[in-house]
């Protein structure tokens, strides 16, 4: 396999006959079927990072709940309830779709800084497993929420440990700044606060620290800090069972070494296990960036003399994590290059009106024309349910392949059906009355 190819896990995806094939099923075929650009996914690496995972942190009697944020299809949800993986969410919208994919509410934890009302009634109504609350002021809008139903909710409290995750500043969310989890030397305050709930159960603390870490360490501190800070609780007489650990375990994107889910294991084992505690993860990205592609068409390869630009269909609104992170995605050809072909450097883009509409710059590939079809790579976490329809542009679809079949898993949103979603008011359509004076 040309290098271009080192980010495509090679249980998924392999070159056959010179063309691109996930699985069983050769790229171009599917091209065929749905046009371009498109999502694709591996069910079978998808079964094998769950699996992964399972076997790593399963013998701690470590809980698993997708952080559904990641990808939120369908039939991803239901692929990972079959493998009993349950979710967590942070919207009344990414409940409704657990719910639909048939995740039970018993195994669905609630993030998010800012629950509204409605969204608590939605997740007392359904019988989540867990809110996980990250301010005293969202714990006492529980309290009313559950009191008006009658009912006591099961509540951890995020904690904000204030340690470095070592990631992206955009995306690090247990500093002391971040508007995440309640400051862990705050949590004193909660003897006071206990004493006006009536409707709430404080059952545990929760913990993320951030996103695309790639090492256990930032763990390893995070974890002694919320087991301190749960025994300390637990001294003061707030009966805590259980320890929600968070996500936030990298994936290699570019050259990074792989993220291991055995130091992982360690780090638990080192700090939270067999502490009393039952004990939970909220992994996103490591259970499906690798397991997706995102499937695009060189719309023109532009000579602008000094450099060439490749002009992909795909744009920033079907991938934003380039121009938000200046994440790097591998762009991997669907149709094998010729052996010995001379690579030629390009900057690769896409037709948006905004320079940040950039997928790589000065990249070298074999030489590109019009019409050829690329991948880029490990797109599976954060690319559809980040997409938007900027510059007009259809919502595209996504196709999951397993073994020698896919299936489109979501339509392509054309923007016929999109124009539908807006109505133009009476009092803008409505012919002026006229005017006098004129
Ligand atoms: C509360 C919470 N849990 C879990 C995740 C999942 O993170 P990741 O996709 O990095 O595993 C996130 C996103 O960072 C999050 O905000
Ligand atoms: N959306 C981000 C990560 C943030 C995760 C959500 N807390 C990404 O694409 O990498």
């Amino acid at each position: 396999m040309p290098d271009a190819t080192r980010r495509l896990p090679a249980s998924a995806f392999a070159y056959r006959d010179g063309e691109l094939c996930v699985e069983g099923v050769a790229l171009a075929r599917i091209v065929e079927a749905v046009g371009t650009p498109f999502y694709c996914y591996s069910a079978g690496r998808l079964r094998e990072r769950a699996r992964a995972l399972k076997a790593a942190l399963g013998p701690l009697g470590v809980d698993i709940h997708f952080a559904m944020k990641a990808n939120g299809n369908q039939a991803v949800l239901a692929l990972f309830a079959a493998e009993g993986i349950g979710a967590d969410i942070v919207s009344g919208g990414e409940l409704a779709r657990t719910l639909a994919a048939g995740i039970p509410p018993g195994h669905v934890v609630f993030s998010g800084v800012g629950k509204t009302a409605g969204e608590i009634d939605a997740a007392l109504a359904a019988g989540i497993h867990q809110i996980n609350v990250e301010s005293f002021e969202e714990l006492h809008l529980v309290e009313t929420r559950a009191a008006a139903r009658g009912v006591v909710a099961d509540v951890a409290l995020r904690i904000n440990p204030d340690v470095d995750a070592e990631t992206h500043a955009k995306i690090t969310t247990g500093k002391k700044d971040n508007k995440f989890g309640i400051d862990v030397d705050r949590l004193a305050r909660l003897d006071n606060e206990l004493k006006a709930l009536a409707h709430v159960r404080v059952v545990g603390l929760a913990i993320h620290i951030g996103s695309q870490i790639m090492s256990a360490g930032p763990f390893l501190a995070a974890y002694r800090t919320l087991l301190a800070a749960a025994d300390t609780l637990k001294a003061r007489g707030v009966p805590l069972t259980r320890l929600d650990l968070g996500g936030g375990f990298g994936i290699p994107y570019e050259n990074e070494l792989e993220f291991s889910f055995a130091d992982l294991a360690g780090a638990i084992r080192e700090t939270v296990a067999g502490k009393g505690y039952a004990l939970a993860v909220e992994p996103g990205r490591s259970l499906v960036a690798d397991a997706g592609v995102l499937v695009s068409r060189v719309a023109f390869v532009k000579d602008a003399g000094h450099m060439q630009f490749a002009v992909l269909d795909a744009a920033m609104n079907d991938l934003v994590r380039p121009a938000m992170y200046e994440a790097h995605h591998d762009i991997v050809p669907v149709r094998a290059p010729a052996a010995g072909a001379v690579p030629v450097e390009y900057d690769v883009v896409g037709p948006i009106c905004e320079s940040s509409d950039t997928f790589a710059r000065r990249l070298k590939l074999a030489p590109l024309a019009a019409g050829d079809l690329v991948v880029l790579a490990t797109a599976g976490a954060y690319g559809a349910t980040m997409s938007s329809t900027y510059n007009g542009r259809a919502l595209i679809p996504e196709v999951m392949v397993d073994g020698d079949r896919f299936a489109v898993v979501r339509r392509r949103v054309e923007i016929a059906e999109q124009i539908g979603w807006d109505s133009v008011p009476d009092f803008i359509a409505a012919p002026k009355a006229p005017d006098a004076a004129a």
